[in-house]
């Protein structure tokens, strides 16, 4: 099955996306939409795309019949309606992380997929590669690490640079540190919780957190989270996007610990080598090496396939980032934005 993209948008991610398409086995890019025809044309020659495949509006790609399914990478804020929209026009969609701004959007999108009968996925892309995959694997066996106790996920970087017309740095945008990557370590606490239980996502029972909130922007700088999970699993989160940062995971047990250097981005080789480390808690052993084998290298080709194979099995959302998943995610994020008070127009819609 080859599966036909469009793109909506023509940002940072939508270059990478389109990158990866490239590669990827199971899909091609046939469309990209932009706000604007002249961006579209620029973004679409790059990748080999004629001019009347270039739309000068996300409406245009919605209706081309050429495409079967959308990626949303738009700012967050965006992403509600737009989903709402391709799911009416019968697209399939794998909308940018985070999915939506709070739990009531995130429902109203999965409504409109459910009732379109179209395939919805929020892109965790990390969810899909063969490394997060073999670290599930090895935890649900318990063998190494017995039972789970902390997991440890930081991704911060410096975006001070990127100046206050970024997205990242304006409120209307959804911008800060939570929203932009905080998700990550979040999502990656509540997969591992999950698999230490033989589950494929685990909710925490209790959020707690803290963080700064540049008074000027009202955006969050950086921020840390401490989670509860059932059967005693805790686990400790930081964020930021003030300052380059150690972006490892580590997952403590009673019998050992795995940590991964480069779990986020595992096609950067520069943020460090694909492999998990694991060091036995017994005194003499050293740190063994498990390697990932790997046959595709490209994150992102590996989410498009993923979302391909999906499709091509009749799901209408993705073994690897389900919409029930995506709904605990959404339900964590709200509390720990609540907790630091961190704020955005749509939490009074
Ligand atoms: N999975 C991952 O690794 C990554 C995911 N992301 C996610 O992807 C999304 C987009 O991020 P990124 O590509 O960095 O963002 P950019 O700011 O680089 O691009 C966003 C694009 O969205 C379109 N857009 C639509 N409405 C607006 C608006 N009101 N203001 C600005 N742009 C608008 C624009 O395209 P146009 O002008 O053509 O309409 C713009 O180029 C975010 O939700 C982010 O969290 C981002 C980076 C990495
Ligand atoms: O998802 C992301 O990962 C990498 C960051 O640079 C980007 O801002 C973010 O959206």
């Amino acid at each position: 099955m080859s599966l036909r993209w469009g793109i909506l948008g023509t940002g940072n991610i939508a270059n990478t996306f389109a990158t990866a398409l490239k590669v990827a086995k199971k899909g091609s890019l046939m469309a990209v939409g932009s706000r604007s025809k002249e961006s579209a044309v620029a973004f679409g020659q790059t990748y080999g795309l004629e001019p009347a495949q270039c739309h000068g509006s996300y409406e245009a790609v919605l209706q081309d019949p050429s495409v079967d399914i959308v990626y949303i990478c738009s700012p967050h804020p965006c992403h509600h309606a737009m989903a709402i929209q391709a799911a009416q026009a019968k697209k399939h969609m794998l909308v940018e992380k985070p999915i939506a701004m709070t739990e009531k959007q995130v429902h109203g999108i999965i409504e409109a997929c459910r009732s379109n009968n179209v395939f919805l996925m929020e892109a965790y892309m990390y969810r899909c590669h063969p490394q997060t995959r073999l670290l599930v694997d090895l935890v649900r066996a318990g063998d190494k690490i017995g039972k789970v106790k902390l997991i440890r996920g930081n991704f911060s970087f410096d975006g001070r640079s990127l100046g206050p017309s970024s997205r990242l740095w304006r409120n209307e945008l959804g911008g800060g540190a939570i929203m932009d990557i905080g998700g990550y370590p979040m999502s990656f606490a509540r997969l591992i919780a999950g698999a230490s239980q033989q589950k494929g996502f685990a909710n925490p029972i209790k959020v707690k957190g803290v963080g700064y909130i540049q008074p000027d922007t009202k955006v969050d700088e950086w921020a840390v989270a401490s989670l509860e999970f059932e059967q005693g699993v805790t686990a400790q989160l930081f964020t930021g996007v003030f300052a380059d940062s150690d972006c490892g995971v580590e997952v403590i047990g009673s019998e050992g610990t795995f940590k991964v250097p480069n779990l986020w981005r595992p096609d950067l080789a520069v943020l460090g080598p694909v492999q998990i480390e694991y060091k036995s808690h017994n005194a003499n052993t050293k740190t063994e090496i498990i390697p990932v084998p790997l046959e595709e290298t490209n994150l992102f080709a590996i989410e498009a396939d993923a979302v391909a194979d999906a499709l091509a099995d009749k799901q209408q959302q993705c073994k690897y980032m389900t919409l029930d998943d995506t709904l605990g995610q959404v339900r964590a994020m709200d509390q720990w934005r609540q907790e630091v008070g961190l704020r955005y127009q749509e939490d009074q819609d």
